[in-house]
């Protein structure tokens, strides 16, 4: 048992919440948001989405589980989603002391301390999260002894931050595929190379139009997307050369960027395995991972382009597609990692465009 020590939780509206650390005793500030995933916080916790943020956990308990061995296969981490926590805070109910897995190598606790960030339990994380249900996802800050100001994530450029900072590539596939890494959650590039692909991972403004490739991947990443202009550059330039193209969260709300569409904020997002989303002109409804706070505003779309998937809950867009051309994305995760695994064959869709591309070329 470790010496528990109380920190405190305040938000931007003046609310406080006092909690007992678990984590790294250091005072940090980001944006407060909740999720409502019963599982997975070492791939939610590793999902570079999350930079900026103070995490809240509807679910009761956690830690219960530990945190998987650090391993690698393929040149990337084989449980984690990324090499690195990006949260900034954790804010939960009961933690669980005691852990039991068959490959979990640490507590969750240990985790948070190695990598100084913060977790807090003990915290009505119910009150909390109608608070933020109520007046939307709000700014917050952990503080032990001393007193930090506010701070907004999303007026920085995290994709920016998150991103790789050199090209890379994985696999030996006979698919060339460029992949833009906007801070990639490691299963988007498991489930390429699983699909015969060789990913050629870059940095979210680098010029890889002299690379040869046979298609392009927009990979989720954190913040507003309104900050990603270089990327969008990029994209417009792939769009023009009518190569396939597929994009997953911060990917779909960059490829209707430049498709000329706006993206506008959500009040509280949606962060959860249990999304319903409607295939457009289907009564096909799947339930997704997610984890966004964007969104893209659909009445924006050029004539050219139309929704792909609907979200049946708030009717907020879940996706877009070229009515002709090779080009689509979801604002949800087919990759999930954590959560449902439903939606995985859009990436053989993808593989599909690419094939029938190749043919024509
Ligand atoms: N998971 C993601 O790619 C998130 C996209 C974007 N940062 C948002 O919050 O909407």
């Amino acid at each position: 048992m470790f010496k528990v020590r109380q920190a405190k939780l305040t938000l931007e509206d003046g609310t406080v919440f006092v909690g007992k650390s678990f984590g790294s005793e250091k005072s940090v500030a980001g944006e407060v948001v909740f999720y409502t995933a019963m599982t997975g916080y070492p791939e939610s916790l590793t999902d570079p989405s999350y930079t900026g943020q103070i995490l809240v956990s509807t679910y009761p308990m956690i830690g219960n589980y530990g945190v998987p061995f650090n391993q690698k296969e393929n040149g990337i981490h084989k449980f984690y989603e990324s090499n690195k926590l990006h949260i900034t805070g954790l804010i939960i109910s009961d933690y669980s002391f005691e852990f039991s897995h068959w490959n979990a190598e640490k507590s969750l606790s240990d985790w948070l301390k190695e990598s100084e960030v913060p977790g807090l339990f003990d915290i009505d994380t119910r009150a909390l999260t109608k608070i933020l249900r109520e007046k939307g996802s709000m700014l917050g800050k952990i503080e032990f002894d001393e007193e930090i100001d506010f701070y907004d994530p999303n007026k920085e450029n995290l994709v920016a931050v998150a991103s790789c900072k050199e090209r890379e590539v994985y696999g030996e596939g006979e698919h060339k595929v460029v992949l833009i890494d906007c801070g990639v959650k490691n299963n988007i590039i498991r489930c390429l190379i699983d699909r015969n692909a060789t990913v050629i991972r870059v940095p979210w403004d680098y010029d890889f139009t002299g690379e040869e490739y046979d298609g392009v991947f927009i990979s989720n990443g954190p913040g507003d997307p309104a900050m990603c202009d270089a990327t969008v550059k990029y994209i417009k330039t792939v769009i023009a050369e009518e190569k396939p193209i597929m994009g997953i969260c911060l990917g779909n709300q960059l490829l209707a960027r430049a498709a000329g569409a706006d993206t506008y904020k959500l009040k509280y997002g949606h962060r959860s395995h249990n999304q319903p989303v409607l295939l457009e002109g289907t009564n096909k409804c799947y339930i997704t991972s997610q984890n966004h706070g964007f969104a893209v505003a659909t009445k924006t779309l050029p004539a050219d382009w139309e929704p792909l998937f609907t979200n049946v809950n708030d009717e907020t867009n879940e996706g877009i597609r070229h009515k002709t051309k090779p080009f689509f994305s979801t604002q949800f995760h087919p990759e999930a990692s954590s959560g449902p695994t439903d939606t995985e064959f859009l990436f053989d869709e993808f593989i599909k465009n690419i094939v029938e591309y190749k043919k024509q070329v």
